[in-house]
């Protein structure tokens, strides 16, 4: 039996988020960077790939999409999963729309479900509205994220500019009636020519119902947690061949390093934290643009091979408004994203070994950076963040690609302290 369900994500740590959730089922999880060029080998029975099109052109971002579905299919999947961010991050020239119909189209499909609700970190979606916490999206610090602001909590508008078919609503009390009762939902929609539907869901049981009525269609969309519970339904189903196996943790010896370059809420504690016991360089975008990393790269190298450095551009938002402003909101993300893939080289080059990135964007220049071409999951050190294993230019290397609003204060610490245990 091939590959049973084909992921494409739109960025890394999203990649690792959902690899990791599905992972949990103990069921192999092959976490790909970007579409390998050559053909499927040594497939799992769920493969993910990666992605850096989150905020690409949409040109782009549809092109990359179609060449992991064309590979996944090769890989002999029939079901797909694009998955985007648990808050929705996208703009009106956004991807999620344009790719979800671009894959529609060549899976010859009319109907595909968004559910971005993560009730483990505190997302959930009500009447086609996102909340983070108990905020409202767009009263959330997402309305600051530095790319993609969100200021609009509800899904149906968001996806509106970014589609070209109607949208329509299957909500939390049609999903808290079960299973059947979302399935015949979804199918009046469809009689209806309803292409795109939002589904609520608050808990992780409302994710099962929703996982249970879609997991047949050809694509289903959204955030990691409504593909959690695919695994057990495609084995209840006789369509897994594999038993489960046991994750083994390779020990990586070698020193640590932490790269932030999230300005999430989240990340900022979590910075304000580990500056606290780390030794630390903030960088600036306009210092970057005006001299480049060597003032970084030179601090990284005087640094004992034993401490945890910590270099960071995570900033609040009136001080990365500020950079946007002077260098332009592209430019001042590729001056901080170019230095922290030169810092990565340089951290591995000095024997750094286990890396610590916070943010997506960041996480896709550092793994590009450095190589990599798959990972392996390990253990997860927060729910959405597992620990992951690869080489590069030879080495073994641990990798932990934060999400930018996932973890405790303590993450940092925590996620040191699991690859220890
Ligand atoms: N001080 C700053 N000024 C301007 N831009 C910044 C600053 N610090 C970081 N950035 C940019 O902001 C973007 C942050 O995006 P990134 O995806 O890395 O984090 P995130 O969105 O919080 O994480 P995730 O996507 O995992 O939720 C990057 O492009 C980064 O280079
Ligand atoms: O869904 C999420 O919130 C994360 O996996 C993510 O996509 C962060 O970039």
């Amino acid at each position: 039996m091939g590959t049973v369900l084909g992921c494409i994500a739109d960025d890394f740590t999203g990649a690792s988020d959902l690899a990791g959730l599905l992972a949990r089922s103990g069921y192999k999880v092959n976490l790909r960077i970007g579409t390998p060029a050559s053909p499927p080998e040594n497939t799992a029975a769920f493969e993910v790939i990666a992605l850096k099109s989150r905020t690409s052109p949409v040109d782009q971002a549809v092109t990359e999409a179609g060449a992991a579905l064309a590979w996944l299919q090769k890989a002999g999947a029939t079901r797909f999963f694009w998955k985007y961010c648990s808050t929705f991050d996208s703009t009106d020239k956004g991807n999620i729309g344009p790719v979800a119909e671009a894959l529609m189209a060549d899976l010859n499909t009319d109907q595909t479900i968004y559910c971005p609700a993560f009730p483990e970190n505190g997302r959930s979606v009500f009447m086609g509205n996102l909340f983070v916490g108990e905020l409202p999206l767009a009263e959330s610090p997402m309305k600051d994220h530095p790319l993609t602001p969100m200021r609009d909590s509800n899904l149906m508008r968001l996806l509106a500019p970014q589609t070209t078919r109607p949208i329509g609503l299957a909500n939390r009390h049609c999903v808290a009636q079960g299973y059947n009762s979302l399935q015949t939902r979804l199918n009046e929609l469809k009689k209806d020519g309803i292409a795109h539907v939002v589904i609520d869901a608050v808990t992780n049981d409302d994710l099962l119902t929703i996982a249970e009525a879609c997991r047949n269609m050809p694509l289903m969309t959204g955030g990691s947690a409504v593909a959690m519970p695919l695994p057990a339904l495609y084995a209840a189903d006789g369509l897994l061949s594999e038993d489960t196996e046991t994750r083994s943790t390779p020990f990586i010896e070698g020193g640590m390093i932490v790269l932030s370059g999230s300005c999430s809420s989240m990340t900022r504690k979590q910075v304000a934290a580990f500056s606290r016991k780390a030794d630390c360089f903030q960088l600036s975008p306009l210092d970057l643009a005006d001299s480049g990393p060597q003032q970084a790269r030179d601090w990284l190298a005087s640094r004992s091979k034993t401490s945890t450095p910590m270099i960071y551009a995570t900033a609040e938002p009136d001080e990365v408004r500020l950079a946007q402003e002077k260098l332009g909101v592209e430019k001042a993300g590729e001056i901080i994203e170019s230095a922290f893939a030169q810092l990565a080289i340089d951290a591995r080059n000095h024997g750094r070994r286990r890396f610590v990135i916070a943010g997506g964007e960041t996480s896709g220049a550092v793994v590009k950076a450095l190589g990599v071409s798959e990972l392996t999951i390990g253990d997860e050190i927060a729910p959405g963040v597992p620990w992951t294993y690869t080489t590069s230019n030879g080495q073994d290397i641990a990798l932990a690609l934060k999400s930018g609003n996932f973890g405790a204060e303590s993450f940092f610490s925590d996620a040191f302290s699991k690859l220890d245990s």
